[in-house]
């Protein structure tokens, strides 16, 4: 499995925050801050899965990276892609190109559409202006192929294909699209043990190509096996960036007190539920987002939000961690 952790990223997220415009009663305008100085980088052949409960943000980040976040969401901070600041302009220009999105949901295919055509649309856009019509058939038998999906299957509307193939339809459609940052938002739930296993194989070919792949997730053990690095996102930032290595044993290795509980928490280990939940965007405690339900707090744990430093080879929120 190769790791080019040491190659320069090709996707820079730093310092990211996302609030919303909302009215309340009247025309009173306030605004809520969902994300909050969330960092997170992905490197050339590099598999990171982003994992958190259901509204940590992991979805919000994808948008941001697209470009498509709604009209009344601000964002501040930096996203880089190839080194490059992430303008709308170039998000416009680059967004199905050299980014690529499996949605959560195969109903992102357009019911419609024979697959086969869907997967040569994409092919031609990552090509430019010119559709040369026989070379984007010959891209799309190639990737049908590579993925196991039979010759007829390209005459086939998405409500004649299994979960299973449907998934293969949108990574075939990443695939060719020649993007070098693939970015899926929970490209699993809902199939078999199977087709998971072949959906993130699929994945490790496309990081093993030279792509960074950007996977998000609230299965934490699917992350860990297939990931090469794994950043954990608590209530819109992240807490902790660790080598995928570290999630062993008794999570000693691990440097921040969530990730040592989700990873207690998985059926495998301890099965032990974490006490406590997520604060909502809107009542955020002081300190430390995390500290109400840190079996570590200590009062300085709410004396202001803990910046993200560096402890051995990944990255903490946490005071405590060393
Ligand atoms: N358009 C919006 N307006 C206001 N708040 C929003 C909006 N979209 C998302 N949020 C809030 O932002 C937070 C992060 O949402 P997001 O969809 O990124 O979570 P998630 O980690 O992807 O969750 P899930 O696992 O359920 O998909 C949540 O608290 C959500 O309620
Ligand atoms: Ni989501």
């Amino acid at each position: 499995m190769p790791t080019q952790t040491k190659s320069k990223p090709i996707l820079e997220v730093e310092e990211l925050s996302i609030s919303f415009a909302q009215y309340t009663s009247g025309l009173r305008q306030s605004s809520l801050k969902v994300i909050a100085d969330l960092s997170v980088s992905v490197c050339p052949g590099e598999i990171v899965a982003v994992v958190g409960s259901s509204g940590s943000g992991k979805s919000l980040l994808a948008h941001a990276i697209l470009g498509i976040l709604p009209g009344n969401a601000a964002i501040s901070g930096s996203i880089r892609f190839a080194g490059q600041k992430l303008t709308a302009e170039y998000q416009e220009a680059i967004r199905g190109r050299e980014i690529a999105l499996i949605p959560q949901s195969v109903n992102y295919l357009d019911p419609l559409m024979q697959v086969g055509k869907q997967v040569r649309n994409a092919a031609k856009i990552a090509r430019g202006s010119s559709p040369d019509r026989a070379a984007a058939r010959k891209i799309q038998r190639e990737a049908f192929a590579r993925y196991n999906l039979a010759p007829e299957v390209e005459r086939l509307l998405p409500f004649q294909l299994s979960g299973g193939m449907a998934r293969r339809v949108l990574v075939a459609t990443a695939l060719v699209s020649s993007a070098r940052l693939v970015i899926a938002d929970e490209p699993t739930p809902g199939l078999d043990d199977a087709a998971v296993r072949e959906t993130l194989g699929c994945f490790r070919e496309l990081a093993d190509q030279g792509r960074g792949v950007l996977l998000i997730t609230h299965d934490i053990e699917t992350a860990l096996e297939i990931a090469d690095r794994i950043a954990v996102f608590y209530a819109g930032t992240t807490v902790e960036v660790a080598p995928v290595q570290d999630f062993s044993g008794g999570g000693e290795a691990l440097r921040h007190p969530y990730t040592k509980a989700l990873w207690r928490s998985l059926p495998k280990n301890d099965f032990a539920p974490i006490p406590g939940f997520q604060p909502h965007p809107n009542a955020l405690p002081e300190g430390c987002l995390f500290q109400p339900r840190c079996p570590m707090a200590t009062p300085e744990c709410t004396a202001g939000r803990p910046e993200m430093r560096a402890v051995r080879e990944g990255m903490v929120r946490c005071i405590h961690a060393s």
